[in-house]
Formats: structure tokens, C-alpha cells, sequence
């Protein structure tokens, strides 16, 4: 069983995926350390040296790896799904959930965040919206999955995830069962 999560910046694609992982004892994989491990520098330096489409090749290349050996549990970076083939690659090898959140939501988590590029504006709120508007319907498009984060905590949404998989089949119903239950 492999399951990418997909989502803006802020999301908590790779909060909820590293707990998720830990509760299914399942390896945990984020799309943007393999990047940052081939590049030997932080994702932010990249994009100031290269450029966003010298990235999103890379992220393209990244994401054609794990798809041809689908495991565990994947956070993806918030860009992987603009790339057609990516969208492809992670909705045929991957179930994928979608983490949806308001871009009043992710900038109240990201407003002291330095490390991601497309942030580093002027009025980052005002860029979380353009995000959305043209990202949100990627997103669905890729999804198997839309999980609501607004309200849960990380701790929540890897409860509601688990039932989610439990559900669909995906894990044997007890597999992810909570420990502090
Ligand atoms: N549901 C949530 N409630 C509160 N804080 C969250 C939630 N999800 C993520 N966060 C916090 O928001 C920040 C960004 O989360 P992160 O997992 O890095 O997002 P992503 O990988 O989707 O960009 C982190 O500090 C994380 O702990
Ligand atoms: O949304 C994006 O285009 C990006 C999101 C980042 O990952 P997170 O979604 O984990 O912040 C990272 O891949 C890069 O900065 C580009
Ligand atoms: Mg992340």
C-alpha cells in the first residue's frame, strides 16, 4: 500500500505524512528532502540559483522514481501536481488524499516561514489565493482523497486518515490502531 498526500504549502503534508508513517509503520518519504539530498542545497537557494523550471524538472524526475516503486507514505511538494505527468504518475501508482486548506488557514500557519520560494512576497496572503484558484482543481483532479484540515490537529487527521484507508480496503481495519486509545 503507498499513499502520497498532495496539497499547498502548508497543508501539513509532511507533518501529517511523517506521523502517519510512524502509525502505519510504513517508510516515510518527502518528495522535497530527495530533492534537496540530489541538489545538496535548501529547495529556497535552488530557486534564487536555477530557477522554478530547472526545480520542477527535478521534482519531475523525483516523482518518476518513487511512482516506478510505489511505498509507503509520500509528501509530495505543493507544486508536483502542475506537471501532467505527475498528476498521472501519482494517481496510478499512489492513492492519493488531498490535505485542502483555505488560503486564510495556510497563511496563519505560514506567516513567519522563510523556507518556501513562492512565499517570499509582498502580500503572501494574496499569493495563497492565486494558488488555490489555480491549484485547487488540480489537486481534485489527482485525488482519490479530499481530507478537510481547518480544524483537526495533525493528531486528528491521521486518526481520519487511517479510517479513511481502513474504509477503502486499503489496510486491514486495526492496522493503524491508535496506541494512546
Ligand atoms: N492541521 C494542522 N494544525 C495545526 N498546524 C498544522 C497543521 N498541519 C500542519 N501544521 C503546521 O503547519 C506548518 C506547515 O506544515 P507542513 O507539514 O510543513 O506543510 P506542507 O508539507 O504541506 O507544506 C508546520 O509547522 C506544521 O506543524
Ligand atoms: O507549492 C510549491 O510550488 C512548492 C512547495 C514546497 O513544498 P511544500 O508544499 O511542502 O511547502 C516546495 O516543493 C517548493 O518550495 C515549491
Ligand atoms: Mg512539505
Amino acid at each position: 500500500m503507498a499513499v502520497a498526500l498532495v496539497g499547498l504549502p502548508g497543508a501539513g503534508k509532511s507533518a501529517v505524512g511523517k506521523r502517519l508513517a510512524q502509525r502505519l509503520q510504513l517508510p516515510f518519504i518527502d518528495s522535497d528532502d530527495l530533492i534537496e539530498r540530489r541538489i545538496g542545497c535548501s529547495i529556497r537557494d535552488y530557486f534564487e540559483r536555477e530557477g522554478e523550471q530547472s526545480f520542477r524538472d527535478l521534482e519531475q524526475e523525483v516523482i518518476a522514481d518513487l511512482a516506478a516503486a510505489p511505498r509507503g507514505i509520500v509528501s509530495t511538494g505543493g507544486g508536483s501536481v502542475l506537471r501532467e505527468a505527475n498528476r498521472r504518475q501519482l494517481r496510478e501508482h499512489f492513492h492519493v488524499i488531498y490535505l485542502r486548506s483555505s488560503p486564510e488557514d495556510l497563511f496563519r500557519r505560514l506567516r513567519h516561514d522563510v523556507k518556501r520560494p513562492l512565499l517570499q512576497v509582498a502580500d503572501p496572503l494574496g499569493r495563497l489565493h492565486e494558488l488555490y484558484a489555480a491549484r485547487d482543481p488540480l489537486y481534485r483532479e489527482t485525488a482519490h482523497d479530499v481530507v478537510e484540515t481547518g480544524r483537526p490537529t495533525v493528531a486528528m487527521l491521521v486518526n481520519i486518515i487511517v479510517m479513511q484507508l481502513e474504509l477503502a480496503g486499503l489496510i486491514a481495519p486495526g492496522t493503524g490502531s491508535d496506541p494512546q486509545v
